[in-house]
């Protein structure tokens, strides 16, 4: 579990009231201590359907800045239909729909004069299974940007998010070739690099290492931790060990679309409020 004891990271803006701050600052520098952060992302009363059926009930979550928060729970309970209601990718299928507020910034990202595009350069998501664009390794990374149209360095933008990735040093010689040539790993360091290149705030993951090896897992694992340096970073994973290790916060969704609890990861898997959620923890089912 990530303590952030003596490590390079630091908690964002930590916002801390009056009575709050003995607890705060008194000494526990882990993120997932006591102490306060800004949420980047707040779900307020979220219900999301599928035509007649519901998937998600009533999902309230506070999104802590520049930490990891994972989304846990057995198949079906609606991890991802979460994960892609807050950069709205659920508009992508037809028969979805969403009730509530799903607030980024405080902004409810579905009123209407929010561009989805435009959201989802500030919120980029990476998938489970790899999938780099039939392009070069640095068109790949430079696609979003030059779809931008902005007025970037795109050389060091793409040098830059590749080095942020984890994966510079590995393809700084063939830059010019197939994205598709690299390993599973690498492709999906890729992928991580491609969606950090529009320098986004927020990244949202859906099982980035279930389709790797456990030495590719264990990058992608070490990477997770770093990218939290600098973005917020949402992870849905199957692997309890896997969100006990890289995240500050742990949301256990169960059958039906709940959201049973939502608390620091420590807090989660020692000392779970809800019995529910114990024996999901200690894999009496799921
Ligand atoms: N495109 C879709 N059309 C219709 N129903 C869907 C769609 N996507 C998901 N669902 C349903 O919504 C519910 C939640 O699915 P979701 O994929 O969000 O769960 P999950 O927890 O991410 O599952 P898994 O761990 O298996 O990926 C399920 O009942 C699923 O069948």
């Amino acid at each position: 579990m990530n303590t952030n004891g003596g490590g390079p990271r630091t908690v964002s803006k930590p916002k801390v009231s009056d009575d709050e701050t003995s607890s705060a600052v008194a000494g526990d520098e882990r993120r997932s201590g006591s102490r306060v952060v800004d949420p980047v992302i707040e779900s307020r009363d979220l219900d999301v359907y599928y035509g007649d059926d519901q998937a998600l009930h009533g999902i309230d979550m506070d999104i802590p800045e520049r930490q990891v928060t994972a989304l846990i729970g057995p198949s079906g309970c609606g991890k991802s239909t979460f994960l892609r209601s807050i950069n709205r990718m659920n508009d992508l299928i037809d028969i979805a729909r969403v009730e509530g507020d799903l607030r980024f910034h405080g902004k409810n990202v579905y009123d209407d004069d929010v561009d989805p595009v435009a959201l989802r350069r500030k919120i980029g998501m990476v998938f489970q299974k790899p999938n780099p664009f039939p392009k070069s390794i640095y068109d790949n990374v430079a696609y979003g940007l030059r779809v931008q149209g902005k007025d970037v360095d795109v050389d060091e933008q793409v040098h830059t998010a590749l080095e942020r990735a984890a994966l510079l040093d590995e393809v700084e010689d063939q830059l010019d070739s197939s994205g598709l040539d690299l390993s599973g790993g690498q492709q999906q360091r890729l992928c991580i690099a491609r969606a950090i290149a529009p320098d986004p705030e927020v990244i949202l993951m859906d099982e980035p290492a279930s389709a790797l090896d456990p030495v590719a897992t264990s990058k992608i694992e070490d990477l997770v931790e770093e990218l939290a340096e600098s973005y917020t970073v949402v992870i849905v994973t199957h692997n309890m060990q896997q969100a006990a290790r890289i995240s500050d916060k742990t949301a256990v969704f169960l059958t039906g679309g709940h959201l049973v609890e939502f608390d620091d990861t420590n807090k989660i898997f020692e000392n779970p409020e809800s019995d529910r959620v114990e024996d999901y923890i200690t894999g009496k089912f799921g």
